[in-house]
């Protein structure tokens, strides 16, 4: 099939990428013409293990493309995948101008009939939405069908997850549309989940609630067991051994961040408020995630009465492991706090660097290591627990600090490890080790 995916960020290169390798001939079309640039030079623009090998394999095969318009990048296409952002707009309601406009702009140039697939998170109505647009300002007499195709990749492990993926959900109310995108996606071999438009707008809406719900779950008892002198850690094991709760989406730390959950899961709220509907459940969800990005504050403020002229060394700046992003991440606010509260801020992380220079600007120091980072710290924090971190040797705490205190948000290392190490240890929904004296 000839394919053109429109709107190149994570989702629409992954997309693209991936439906080139299983056989398709794609052209991946963005507006941001530098970006096109650094796409057709063989650079992905963002860091995603696995992504470079396969854009630059399905590249030279001829079966990926990449265009800056509209017009020519779907000149061929059978199949238009719209994949922009829906970010939020201030009053909480999904911004849609990206898709209007893509939507308007397709109208203007359809010649031949055409199946319209969306890929974006958009709220439960859009794609009926997307298809009274398109044909209200179609020129030709060409007709149009659309697919609601949601994505469920995370970041950091897309290319897995796009190959391995659990289901693969296409919504329309046009069988015939179905059908051929149930064709398009056959050779992932990934079982496929026929719905209408409606269902399959709100399995994501509902998916990326009900996990976002886990993790502020398993954080609200991370935090009675520190209270009850528990342990998370065996508590979540325990649990997730039940194989109607599951293993997965139970890891206690300083809650979630990122580009998907802490959006989708306001939408959700906002469209279950304009169908007079209070979703109490997902607003606490909410809740207890935005305090949990601040619980090391608490706990050192707790800890030390004042942070102030402290110095303090951030490990961690992503939202999670293996990805650039700093979205929605939780170093942001934990940055601003500590800034308030007068501390000496020094961070490091081994892939965000560049993108926490244009938004901490000179308010933080930016280290080089973790070693230049801890060095003369008097508190760590660890962020994110990128396997850099995990795998540390943890007498490097005590060898670089005077008095080592460490607040890890992510749990990163066994406690009885800690208890050899000699330093104050202090992680999440687990026993905090003293430094021997
Ligand atoms: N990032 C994820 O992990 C993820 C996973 C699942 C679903 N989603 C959803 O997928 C959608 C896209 O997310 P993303 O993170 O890839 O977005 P993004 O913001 O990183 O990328 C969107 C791209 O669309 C381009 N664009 C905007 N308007 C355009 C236009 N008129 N013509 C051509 N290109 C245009 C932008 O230049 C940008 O490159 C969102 O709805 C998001 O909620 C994201
Ligand atoms: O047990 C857990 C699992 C995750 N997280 C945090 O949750 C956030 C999101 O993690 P993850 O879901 O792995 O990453 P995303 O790339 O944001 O992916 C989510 O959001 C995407 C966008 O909608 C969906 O496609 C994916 O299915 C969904 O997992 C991160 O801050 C994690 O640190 C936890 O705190 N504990």
């Amino acid at each position: 099939m000839n394919i053109a995916v429109v709107g190149v960020g994570y989702v629409g290169l992954v997309t693209g990428v991936s439906l080139a390798e299983i056989g398709h001939h794609v052209t991946c079309i963005d507006n941001n013409k530098e970006k096109v640039h650094t796409l057709q030079s063989g650079i992905a623009p963002f860091f995603e293990p696995g992504l470079d090998e396969l854009m630059k394999k399905n590249v030279a095969n001829g079966r990926l493309a990449f265009a800056d318009d509209l017009s020519s990048g779907c000149s061929n296409a059978e199949i238009v995948y719209i994949a922009v952002g829906t970010p939020q707009k201030n009053d909480g309601t999904v911004d849609l101008t990206d898709i209007e406009k893509v939507a308007i702009d397709l109208a203007h140039i359809i010649l031949q009939d055409m199946i319209v697939v969306t890929k974006s998170t958009v709220p439960v109505g859009t794609n009926e939405y997307i298809k009274q647009l398109i044909d209200t300002n179609i020129v030709s007499s060409a007709s149009i069908e659309v697919v609601a195709n949601p994505e469920f990749l995370r970041e950091g492990s897309a290319i897995h997850d796009t190959f391995h993926g659990d289901r693969i959900v296409i919504g329309s109310n046009n069988e015939w549309a179905a059908t051929v995108i149930e064709s398009v996606n056959k050779p992932f071999d990934i079982p496929i989940v026929k719905t209408d438009l409606r269902n399959a707008e709100m399995i994501k809406y509902a998916s990326n609630a009900f996990l976002a719900t886990k993790i502020s779950f398993i954080n609200e008892i991370a935090n009675l067991c520190e209270k009850i002198g528990a342990n998370v850690d065996d508590v979540a094991y325990g649990m997730g051994l039940d194989q109607r709760i599951g293993n997965a989406f139970l890891q206690a730390g300083i809650g979630y961040g990122g580009s998907c959950f802490p959006k989708d899961t306001r939408a959700l709220v906002q469209l279950s408020g304009n169908m007079k509907h209070e979703f109490q459940l997902l607003k606490s969800v909410i809740t207890i995630n935005h305090n949990q990005q601040k619980l090391l504050i608490r706990k050192a403020i707790d800890r030390f009465q004042t942070l102030a002229d402290k110095r303090i060394a951030l490990l961690g700046l992503a939202f999670k492991p293996n990805t650039d992003d700093m979205r929605e991440a939780a170093s942001i606010p934990i940055v601003n706090e500590l800034l308030k509260e007068g501390v000496d801020v020094v961070v490091y992380d081994p892939a965000t660097m560049e993108t926490a220079k244009k938004i901490f600007l000179n308010n933080v120091q930016y280290a080089d290591s973790i070693e230049t980072a801890i060095t003369g710290a008097d508190i760590v924090f660890i962020l994110t627990e990128w396997d850099e971190f995990k795998r540390l040797d943890i007498h490097i705490f005590n060898q670089l600090m005077k008095d080592p205190v460490v607040f890890d948000g992510r749990n990163c290392f066994d406690l009885d490890q800690i208890k050899k190490a000699h330093i104050e240890y202090h992680s999440i929904g687990r026993p905090t080790v003293y430094r021997k004296t």
